[in-house]
């Protein structure tokens, strides 16, 4: 039998040439001799028939090949199977929803019997971790509650009806760079007849964090470069609670509303939208509180910033105050004070490292197009730079100071007026007498501050507040 090369090429000159590579054949076409084919393939054939052990590892070898084979066809058919039956969620705790998951999780699928009646979800689990929380109650107390929630490892829930595995999983070797926090990642996993569930679950979660933060201020502080919720929401102070001068809350109050209408004006002159607002005024005059309260009726959160906290340099001061959470007032409390602090250095040599120059940076917020209100509070508004108080970083200033006569009086039936014991009138009779006392001290050279005021009329009954009072005035100077 002649064996050809059937793979010869013709060369350029015309002449047939071997295709590189192959080196059974000449160029010439030589034959092999029939004859030398027979005699070596009967040699083969007598070596694998005739011997036992050839035909033995041949037989093993083919049980192998046919074993990967099916091992490999198995796990294809496994992942293929996998990837049309079953569907994925993942989630990190770099988003939002993570937070919402896990506590909508805690809240709904308790390790707890399939039999009792709230754990149509119920969580199935043997890696538990403690969860505590502080629930405040509606008449202002709170209790400790701990609760077991899922952690790291691989959980089994049921919700809607459908299984559901959820898996925690916790990066070890490496965190984020800025807070500090291991990397976490769940992954829900359940048949893909059910992916809809994952998006009516997510909702739920949602509802869930947001109703729990109904009618509640959440109070937000810098995490690295984040913000991130400082403590349980707290319950929002009514606004008419913080008591100011004649017609200041009004100002201040007219104004962030009226900034809050005009975002197209902004846009449409080119203007970055942002409004700044500076109170200053003495200690313990409710500047703090007006702008929490402010921010619980705008239903707006508090973003609070430290310019001295240790770690923040200019750089992340910028990136803080233009990626402050939508529907936030930034507030920057005791702002004479970072820029004093910044000169001296604290007993372990620590040195805040944001420079005046950069915080007008940040202030200005070249790169910021959304909307920002922020807020700034003083004790020494005449130590304040005039860079920092000219228009456009401080647009809005207003002296909250200590108690006026009427302030005086207002907080007086606030906080005794309505009690069964005593006559409105006699309340009423009692307010004017703290107002005309207030005249009177201040003609005198003497104040009081509201939180005085405040503390005077905690621990006493209106009679003793009004005889305890006078004690209370102090020098306008001291
Ligand atoms: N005008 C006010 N009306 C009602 N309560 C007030 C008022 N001012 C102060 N208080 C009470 O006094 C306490 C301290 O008030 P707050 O911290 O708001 O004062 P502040 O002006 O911000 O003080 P500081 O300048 O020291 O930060 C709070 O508990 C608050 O309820």
């Amino acid at each position: 039998m002649a064996i050809h090369n059937a793979s010869r090429t013709p060369s350029l000159d015309g002449q047939v040439a071997n295709a590189p590579g192959l080196t059974s054949t000449t160029s010439t076409g030589l034959a092999i001799p029939q004859d030398a084919g027979t005699a070596s393939s009967s040699i083969i054939s007598s070596l694998i028939g005739d011997n036992p052990y050839f035909q033995a590892g041949f037989g093993l070898m083919g049980v192998g090949v046919g074993l990967t084979i099916l091992r490999q066809g198995l796990v294809f058919g496994t992942t293929a199977l996998r990837r049309r039956l079953l569907v994925s969620l993942e989630v990190n705790n770099k988003d939002r929803a993570y937070e919402w998951f896990l506590a909508w999780l805690a809240h709904n699928a308790q390790p707890a019997a399939p039999t009792s009646r709230r754990t149509e979800s119920w969580l199935r689990s043997h890696q538990l971790s403690v969860e505590t929380a502080v629930e405040q109650r509606s008449n202002g107390s709170s209790s400790v509650l701990f609760r077991l929630v899922a952690g790291p490892g691989t959980h089994w829930f049921k919700y809607g009806g459908a299984w559901m595995q959820m898996k925690r999983e916790r990066e070890t070797r490496s965190m984020q760079l800025m807070s500090g926090t291991p990397w976490e990642t769940v992954t829900v996993t359940t048949l893909s007849r059910d992916r809809h569930l994952f998006s009516k679950l997510l909702a739920e979660a949602r509802d869930l964090a947001l109703r729990g933060q109904e009618g509640k201020l959440v109070i937000r502080t810098a995490w690295g470069i984040e913000w991130k919720p400082f403590g349980q929401p707290r319950r929002k102070r009514p606004l008419h609670s913080v008591v100011l001068d004649t017609g200041v809350s009004e100002k201040v109050e007219q104004d962030v509303n009226a900034f809050l209408q005009r975002r197209q004006w902004y846009a449409d002159r080119g203007i970055p939208y942002r409004r700044g607002y500076l109170l200053h005024g003495p200690p313990g005059s409710g500047k703090t509180s007006y702008i929490q309260a402010l921010a619980g009726s705008l239903s707006y959160d508090i973003c609070l910033l430290n310019l001295s906290e240790r770690g923040l340099g200019d750089d992340k001061l910028n990136h803080l105050l233009s990626n402050a959470p939508e529907r936030s007032i930034i507030l920057i409390e005791d702002v004479d004070a970072a820029f004093n602090k910044r000169m001296q250095t604290s007993e372990d040599g620590y040195q805040s490292s944001v420079t005046f120059s950069g915080f007008l940076n940040a202030l200005d917020g070249v790169a910021s197009g959304e909307e920002r209100i922020i807020f700034m509070t003083t004790n020494h508004f005449g130590s304040l730079d005039p860079a920092l108080i000219r228009p456009g970083r401080v647009d809005l200033s207003v002296l909250v100071d200590n108690a006026s006569p009427i302030q005086a009086r207002t907080l007086f039936t606030r906080f005794y007026g309505g009690s069964e014991s005593i006559r409105p009138e006699l309340i009423e009779r009692m307010g004017r007498q703290v107002e005309e006392f207030t005249v009177k001290e201040m003609s005198n050279g003497k104040e009081i501050s509201m939180a005085a005021l405040q503390g005077l009329f905690i621990r006493n009954n209106a009679q003793d507040a009004v005889k305890t009072l006078p004690e209370l005035f102090v020098d306008r100077r001291t």
